[in-house]
């Protein structure tokens, strides 16, 4: 049907994991999550891996997942929110994939995320400003690996699937 994967990167809490699941669903395609991969990999939670590895540890893991990943096609990679700190993965993901990037106000992702206390990076930072300062921080990096951009902001993910859909000219 398509000749390349449809990876998801964002933000934490962007809704990366949640649209993937519909699309795969809806479009029949094998679905892959970077951050279950690793938890499969090692046997740990992604906060036991940041505690035992620290942060470089987790990362070092998520990049041959990454590697891994980049000649697979017919694909929906739902990737970690941090995929795009490493200029490798950009490549990989980049080369034979389409690359969507999902956004949010930090205002929407600590509402989506308040109960969740799973993701090491917001550990504590659980006020606006934190969250958005983390944002700007990696902001040139999320746009330097997008193709396409979606705000999901106040959009069900049946909508937000339905976008990606009509933007790759899919079906
Ligand atoms: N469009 C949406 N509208 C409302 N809630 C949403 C939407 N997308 C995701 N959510 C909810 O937000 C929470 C976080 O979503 P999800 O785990 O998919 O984010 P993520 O981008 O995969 O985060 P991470 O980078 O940590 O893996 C979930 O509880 C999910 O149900
Ligand atoms: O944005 C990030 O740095 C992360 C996002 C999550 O998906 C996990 O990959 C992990 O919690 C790190
Ligand atoms: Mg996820």
């Amino acid at each position: 049907m398509v000749d390349y994967s449809i990876v998801l990167i964002g933000f934490m809490g962007t809704g990366k994991s949640t649209v993937a699941k519909v699309l795969s669903k809806q479009l029949n395609l094998e679905l892959i999550d970077t951050d279950k991969s690793i938890e499969k990999k090692t046997g740990l939670t992604i906060s036991e891996i940041f505690e035992k590895y620290g942060e470089k540890g987790f990362r070092d893991i998520e990049t041959d997942i990454i590697k891994d990943l980049k000649d697979k096609k017919e694909k929906i990679i739902s990737c970690g929110g941090g995929v795009c700190l490493r200029d490798e993965n950009i490549k990989n993901l980049k080369t034979n994939h389409r690359v969507i990037l999902l956004e949010a106000s930090a205002r929407v992702i600590l509402e989506r995320i308040k109960d969740d206390d799973t993701r090491p990076i917001l550990k504590d930072k659980t006020d606006i400003e934190s969250v958005e300062m983390i944002m700007k921080r990696r902001k040139a990096s999320y746009q330097k690996c997008a193709d396409l951009i979606i705000d999901t902001d106040e959009k069900s993910v049946e909508k937000i699937v339905d976008e990606i859909i009509e933007k790759l000219n899919i079906k």
